[in-house]
């Protein structure tokens, strides 16, 4: 008797899904940490400060089924410098592309103006006629309780047109997977567009700039809010000590702290440069461990001013 292929209709996935998805919402809705959530790993640096996440992170969702490439947008936010509105522009850009949108409201306050600004810019694609699914996510749901969480849905509902309405908490885990199972139903089918165990494609040097900024900033946020920011000049081998003579191989990275004012710069640097050596080893050893190798880390403070608002400044600093 020939053998029968084993009946796998069961366990067969149905048709396989992926795309690119946006996760916007205004600064501190928790957009970071649901990244985190979804891909159930730390892809993304968080802070409990607004407008600290100023580069499009992702992180990749792998299921049998489905993959979903996360976009995590820097804080949407009304355009009060320049810099908001090059940030705009890349939002804007940025949700153009992607197969879904994920829109954060926190549950833990009132719908606003900075919520209703986003409503709108959300509005705008869908007149444009991209036709981009939307899903308001309620963040943060662990921190109300059921009436307020209620009230807020309403809220929710009443600010826009939208696919689905679902509330999560990432830190609690509560609907992560529900709102994956969503997110999966409106990405279109396709092929998975990112190998597995692949969890971010951030390049090293924004990860770097990333842990120096999250350093220099602990502890003097209030002074220095939107003032500082970071450009990895180079990140190169030390000559002669690439790992083949036995030693552990030394990288040399080079960075740029941009301040806008003389009294900024002496409080990253600190009396006798005593808070920069600080910011160093604290960043040193974040970077050792993303990069896997010893690092010379050289730090270097410097003065731009009102880079917020001068375009040519904005552009030599990467925005
Ligand atoms: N209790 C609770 N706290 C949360 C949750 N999600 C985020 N937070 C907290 O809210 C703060 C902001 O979260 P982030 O994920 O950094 O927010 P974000 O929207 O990425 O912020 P920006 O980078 O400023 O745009 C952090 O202190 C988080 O720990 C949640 O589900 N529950």
């Amino acid at each position: 008797m020939t053998p029968q292929p084993a009946d796998r209709t069961a366990e067969q996935p149905a048709e396989h899904r992926s795309g690119f998805v946006c996760i916007v919402g205004r600064p501190n809705a928790g957009k970071s940490t649901l990244t985190n959530a979804l891909v159930g790993e730390k892809v993304a640096i968080t802070s409990g400060r607004p407008q600290t996440t100023r580069h499009v992170i992702r992180g990749v969702v792998h299921r049998p089924d489905a993959q979903l490439v996360l976009v995590d947008t820097p804080g949407l936010h009304r355009p009060r410098t320049l810099l908001g509105e090059r940030l705009n522009d890349l939002v804007m850009a940025t949700l153009g592309e992607v197969d879904a949108v994920v829109f954060c409201l926190p549950a833990d306050q009132r719908v606003g103006p900075g919520d209703r600004f986003i409503a709108e810019s959300l509005a705008q694609l869908r007149r444009g006629g991209a036709g981009t699914p939307v899903v308001a996510v309620a963040t943060k749901a662990d921190l109300v309780g059921r009436e307020r969480l209620a009230e807020h849905l309403v809220a929710i509902d009443q600010l826009g047109e939208w696919d689905e309405i679902v509330p999560v908490s990432a830190v609690d885990g509560f609907q992560v997977d529900t709102l994956v199972d969503v997110l999966v139903r409106h990405v279109p089918p396709g092929p998975a567009l990112y190998p597995a165990g692949e969890l971010t494609d951030e390049p090293e040097a924004v990860m770097v700039a990333e842990l120096v900024r999250e350093a220099a900033l602990e502890g003097v946020r209030d002074e220095l809010p939107h003032s500082l920011a970071v450009v990895v000049e180079e990140i190169v081998p030390r000559e002669g000590r690439d790992g083949s003579d036995g030693r552990a191989p030394l990288l040399d990275v080079r960075v740029n702290l941009f301040v806008e004012r003389d009294s900024q710069k002496g409080i990253v640097i600190g009396r006798g440069g005593s808070r920069l050596r600080e910011v160093g080893t604290t960043a040193r050893r974040g970077i050792e461990a993303l990069l896997g190798s010893k690092v010379n880390l050289d730090l270097h403070v410097k003065v731009a001013r009102d880079w917020q608002r001068d375009p040519k400044q904005l552009g030599r600093l990467g925005f």
